[in-house]
């Protein structure tokens, strides 16, 4: 966010002072940290939304930027392709693991709404080139991810049933081996 940092101007995380999910507890430390590492290294989409969400009245909810680049080196360090976001907000953990993944990528996004998102982080999703990333979910996360679990048990049951993916009603030679 471009708001003043103990009145000297300096650009913070997410807040006024030091971050609450960092582990550091040293000010000036953090600051020292985030002025040296972690903003040159933020993508302009990512310090724009930064920048937006700190203007939301919940903006502590945020991850903060060192933590997302962190996410973001792990997901590389993987070479994960598929991710689950709990907890959206206005997307800026969201953002951070679009832009890792690669471009064929996939983000299972939950949050029991999108308000947040549709007003501040959507905008910018989008004109970063990562929305198409995103299957955004609404609801209760563990509901969600109970129904992501039965969508994966009937693919594979299907698969096993059919190996030769054809549509189940057309296929003769599966069920003919599932039957015999
Ligand atoms: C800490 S914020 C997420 C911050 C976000 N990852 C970011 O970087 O900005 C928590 C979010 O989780 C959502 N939430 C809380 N409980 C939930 C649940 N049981 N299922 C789905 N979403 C939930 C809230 O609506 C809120 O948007």
């Amino acid at each position: 966010m471009a708001s003043a940092g103990a009145g000297e101007g300096k650009e913070t995380a997410a807040g006024s002072s030091l971050h609450s999910k960092t582990l550091l507890k040293s000010q000036p430390l953090y600051q020292y940290i985030l002025e040296s590492t972690v903003f040159p290294r933020e993508p302009d989409c990512l310090r724009e939304l930064r920048v937006a969400t700190a203007t939301h009245p919940m903006a502590g909810m945020a991850a903060s930027p060192d933590e997302v680049q962190l996410l973001q080196l792990l997901i590389e360090i993987l070479g994960a392709k598929n991710a689950i976001e709990v907890g959206v907000f206005t997307g800026y953990s969201l953002l951070a693991t679009a832009l890792a993944l690669p471009d064929d990528g996939k983000i299972v996004a939950i949050d029991v709404t999108r308000e947040s998102y549709d007003q501040i982080g959507s905008p910018v999703i989008e004109k970063a080139g990562v929305a198409h990333k995103i299957d955004f979910r609404v609801g209760l996360a563990l509901p969600v991810l109970d129904q992501m679990v039965a969508e994966v048990m009937n693919r594979n049951l299907y698969s096993s049933a059919f190996p030769c993916a054809r549509n189940a009603s057309m296929c003769r030679c599966c069920r003919g081996a599932v039957q015999g």
